[in-house]
């Protein structure tokens, strides 16, 4: 397959793993711990490099925010020959217990975005991939792993109403992407894992809680370096593909 649309990016040789982030500054920051780094694309916020982290070659691409903007990057990265996707995110915590840059590790998501939903019944389930989430244990024992959820309506009035709805059912936390990913990755046969860090206590305002990742508070900030570390150390150990 050729340069894809909205990527820009082409197949390349002995590429086989990505890290996705939302926020495109995320990409800057992961190539401060990669070596070899390489700019490739800018496009539509689509910005993209590359670099090797203790010799294994690994894509960093931006997806900006939302499941239909992320399920873009996903399909075309599967195109140019990625099958080993981690998605370096924020999120906002659903229980009080966790507290501000603690990853939340998505094992399975409640699918309240609508993308997906074109893809397969929303009785489909979001899972991760089971070799990444193994790996994520053994690296990352004092993460909080379980079910999340993605949203599509950061600004809904019924936002609290919801997330208390889902809190009292033991959801860890809510971002906007993940279930987009896992889904994909299950239809498409590769390998996927979101690593959270958390930017918004529970019941904290959360316009307040997102501004604190724009401002670089501190303890986000260093969620944010343990996120990436833990991606980049699993896509190292994990064995080039076999879902
Ligand atoms: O920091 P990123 O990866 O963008 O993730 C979270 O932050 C955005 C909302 O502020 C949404 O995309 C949400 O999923
Ligand atoms: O609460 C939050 C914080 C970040 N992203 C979300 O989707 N929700």
């Amino acid at each position: 397959m050729g340069k894809q649309a909205h990527i820009q990016l082409e197949k390349m040789d002995h590429l086989t793993k990505a890290i996705i982030v939302g926020d495109p500054k995320r990409v800057t920051i992961i190539a401060s711990c990669l070596e070899n780094v390489e700019k490739l694309s800018k496009n539509r916020g689509y910005i993209s490099i590359k670099g090797t982290y203790k010799g294994t070659p690994i894509l960093v691409v931006s997806t900006g925010i939302g499941a239909p903007s992320t399920a873009i990057v996903v399909e075309e990265l599967i195109n140019i020959g990625i099958d080993t996707i981690i998605r370096v995110g924020s999120c906002g915590a659903m229980q009080h217990r966790i507290l501000l840059g603690e990853l939340i590790i998505p094992t399975g998501i409640v699918r309240d975005e609508g993308l997906t939903k074109k893809y397969v019944p929303s009785n489909f389930p979001a899972i991760a991939n089971e070799t990444l989430l193994n790996l994520a244990q053994l690296y990352a024992p004092k993460a909080n792993f379980g079910i999340t959820r993605s949203h599509d309506g950061f600004y809904m009035e019924d936002n609290a109403k919801n997330e208390a709805f889902w809190s009292h059912f033991g959801i860890l936390g809510a971002d906007m992407e993940s279930s987009a990913l896992y889904v994909l990755a299950s239809l498409k046969n590769v390998r996927a894992l979101s690593i959270l860090n958390n930017v918004v206590l529970y019941e904290e305002d959360l316009n307040e809680g997102v501004n604190n990742l724009v401002n670089e508070e501190e303890m986000v900030a260093l969620g944010e370096l343990k996120s990436i570390k833990l991606a980049l150390k699993i896509l190292h150990e994990v064995d080039s593909k076999h879902v």
